[in-house]
């Protein structure tokens, strides 16, 4: 028997084959993977996941792919007792889930191009690309050196520098596009439609998005096989947020954790908070906006999965909060200062609400709280320009160093 039994229209339940689509020919709603639970069930044990790889892959029965091909060391990234940061909000256990390490471009989305590039070689494509606000073009253009496939990845061209210089490295061919993420993201779809490329978060978006839930997964067992009571994770697409709920309820589903009373927050920057405004309106529909703030890597103003990004937090019992430019800088500094981790704009907004929700009263003081830190500060350097304090020049002397260090110092 097969894991996977197809794909499913998210919303009037058409089913299709498994198939390098997306989109369901008659609403037009997105398709989502459809597994056989009770097929899932026999394969899976945590005897079995804790003696496998050292990767996202340890949890391949409840991914869509048959063979793990590409990205063999994605995932497992340190889940860390944020002791410091947990002592200063009131928190006696607070985790970070530290994908700014993960390997091997430094952001959660090594773990969703993994699954995709795996799951496109299943198909057969020889090239591969992606529409993307940075991160995702640096992993779809490492993994597809590593793997031998052709390279195309769309960026808007205002990026961090950091960010296009992650991507140029590995040779692929960069498209600097004048416009938005949502404008490089529609030209992607038209460009979809016509060539027969794998578009890792267009026409293999199923497959490619099931990758987040690995990060459901691996908190779980480095809990000991348990669901934190809280979690709190950045949201541009939606699409992370929502699986990481849904890897929390497969685990559930499966047997692999007793329960699941997760609440899930998320947290977007305000300049760009599509989600969080129609959570605070009330809607169950997003009104698309365009974004204006330094967190470029969460800058997506017509987000694909919104809706669900809200189902999410309703039916959880979250809520969503957002952080202005000034409250991000502030968010990377609080996490590197307290727990020595450098993270990126969307890793600032997490932090930044993080502390709002806990000075507002969302999280009792033994709830275990973990925070989902995506993207690594190395790559959004430059939007610290001015935000720290200077470095202090001295002569290579022994006694400038006594006058101008230790005096201060003493
Ligand atoms: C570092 C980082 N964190 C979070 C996100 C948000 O993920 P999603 O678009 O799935 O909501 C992105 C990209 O969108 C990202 O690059
Ligand atoms: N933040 C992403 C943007 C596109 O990814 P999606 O999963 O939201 O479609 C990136 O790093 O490029």
């Amino acid at each position: 028997m097969a894991k996977v039994k197809g794909l499913v229209c998210r919303e009037c339940g058409k089913e299709y084959p498994v198939e390098p689509i997306h989109v369901c020919e008659y609403c037009f709603g997105p398709l989502e993977v459809v597994y056989d639970y009770e097929e899932i069930k026999k394969r899976v044990s945590r005897e079995k996941i804790e003696e496998g790889p050292k990767s996202l892959w340890r949890y391949i029965d409840l991914l869509p792919v048959e063979e793990p091909s590409v990205g063999l060391s994605a995932g497992f990234t340190p889940l860390k007792k944020a002791e410091n940061l947990g002592k200063l909000l009131g928190l006696e256990n607070l985790y970070i889930k530290d994908d700014s390490v993960n390997h091997p471009t430094l952001s959660f989305k090594d773990r969703v191009v993994s699954v995709a590039l795996s799951k496109a070689k299943e198909f057969g494509f020889d090239t591969v690309a992606c529409a993307s606000t940075g991160n995702l073009a640096n992993s779809v253009a490492a993994h597809a050196a590593q793997a031998g496939f052709n390279c195309f990845v769309f960026i808007p061209a205002n990026l961090e520098s950091q960010k296009i210089f992650g991507s140029l490295v590995f040779k692929p061919t960069v498209v600097a596009v004048e416009g938005n993420y949502d404008d490089v993201n529609r030209l992607c779809s038209e460009i979809a439609n016509e060539l027969n490329w794998a578009f890792v978060n267009i026409n293999i978006r199923p497959f490619y998005a099931e990758g987040s839930k690995t990060l459901a997964f691996e908190v779980a067992e480095q809990l000991g096989w348990r669901a934190p009571d809280a979690v709190v994770a950045p949201a541009a697409s939606g699409s992370l947020i929502t699986k990481i709920w849904k890897g929390f309820k497969e685990l559930h589903r499966v047997g692999l954790i007793d329960s699941v009373k997760t609440r899930v927050y998320g947290a977007q920057a305000l300049g760009c908070s599509p989600i969080a405004q129609a959570w605070k309106e009330g809607r169950d529909f997003i009104k698309p906006v365009k974004p204006q703030t330094i967190a470029k890597s969460i800058a997506i103003g017509n987000p694909a999965d919104g809706i669900y990004a809200l189902q999410t937090t309703r039916e959880s019992g979250g809520t969503w909060e957002t952080a202005t430019d000034e409250e991000i800088i502030e968010g990377i500094k609080l996490l590197a200062e307290t727990e020595g981790i450098f993270t990126e704009t969307a890793g600032g907004t997490t932090i930044a609400v993080l502390k709002k929700l806990a000075e507002a009263g969302y999280f009792s003081p033994k709830d275990v709280v973990v925070v989902y830190i995506t993207g690594n500060g190395y790559k959004t350097m430059e939007v610290l320009e001015g935000h720290l304090h200077e470095s202090i020049k001295i002569k290579p002397t022994l006694k400038d160093f006594k006058e101008k260090i230790l005096v201060r110092t003493s």
